[in-house]
């Protein structure tokens, strides 16, 4: 399917959480990435430099030059692996202490701590807190940022996608030869496929897991979301996120 096609069928925007696709509504950037870090972040407001993508960032927080990265527990393989982030992603320019990995320890920031809260934990629910599973900041003011819900941690998703359940590729046997038309009918949350990178992934299982929330992941189910991905997150390893739920590989309407 061609871009252009694509953009005809797309989703409403009217701010309503519960709709998820529309195949019905027009003249929206169907490919318009959400603002990353949101905008009104304790990311962006704490004085923080844009996010890089994958080179060229500062670090503020402790040596993380490559001698020291085989030292640090946060920079494991293991943990990149399950954040689907390269090492070098880590640790985003945050400013303020709310990064990822290595930045500032919580007891330092105390800018985003919500009344009532001690400048620990409450202090890191916002900014990078997504990476660690922790749900993201909620209450006061213009945030609204996306809550995990209990046992949605991106450890709880390695832990479900090694599992091999086989519902993660919706009971799939082998691999399809998907044709965009056929795409285009699995696109609810409770039966969706997307298209990344020519090949296909049944998104159902990972939607309550994805740290940027059901609805803009539903924003690709039905249709090629490589564009959408990369936009908004191109340091993302999207196959070792989702490898477990692929289903086949996107080919051509008429193959
Ligand atoms: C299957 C495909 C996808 C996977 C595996 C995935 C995975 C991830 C991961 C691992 C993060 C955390 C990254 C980080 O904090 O550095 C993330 C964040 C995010 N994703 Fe996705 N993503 C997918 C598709 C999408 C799509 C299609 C959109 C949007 C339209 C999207 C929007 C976001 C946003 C807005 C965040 C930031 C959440 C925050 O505020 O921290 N993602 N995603």
């Amino acid at each position: 399917m061609r871009l252009e096609d694509e953009r005809r069928d797309d989703s409403d925007d009217d701010g309503d959480d519960d709709d998820f696709f529309d195949a019905t509504s027009a003249d929206v950037d169907i490919d318009a990435p959400p603002a990353f870090p949101a905008l009104n972040s304790a990311q962006r407001s704490s004085n923080a430099a844009p996010p890089a993508p994958s080179k060229g960032f500062t670090v503020s927080g402790p040596s993380v030059g490559s001698k020291a990265e085989g030292k640090d527990p946060s920079k494991s393989s293991s943990l990149r692996e399950v954040l689907g982030v390269p090492a070098s992603n880590l640790s985003r320019p945050t400013g303020g202490g709310s990064g990822g990995g290595l930045m500032v320890p919580p007891s330092t920031s105390s800018k985003t701590a919500p009344p009532g809260v001690g400048g620990a934990s409450g202090a890191r629910l916002g900014g990078g807190g997504s990476m660690l599973g922790v749900p993201k900041e909620t209450g006061g003011g213009a945030r609204r940022k996306v809550v995990l819900q209990p046992g949605c941690s991106p450890l709880d998703w390695a832990r479900l996608k090694s599992s091999g359940d086989p519902s993660l590729r919706a009971y799939v046997m082998g691999m399809l030869r998907v044709k965009p038309s056929e795409l285009k009918l699995h696109n609810k949350p409770d039966d969706a496929w997307s298209a990344f990178n020519g090949k296909v992934y049944n998104i159902t299982p990972y939607l309550r897991f994805h740290p940027g929330g059901e609805k803009e992941l539903m924003r690709c189910a039905g249709r090629d979301g490589t564009r959408l991905f990369m936009l908004t997150h191109s340091w993302v390893n999207i196959d070792s996120m989702i490898d477990a739920c692929m289903v086949g590989i996107l080919v051509s309407e008429n193959t």
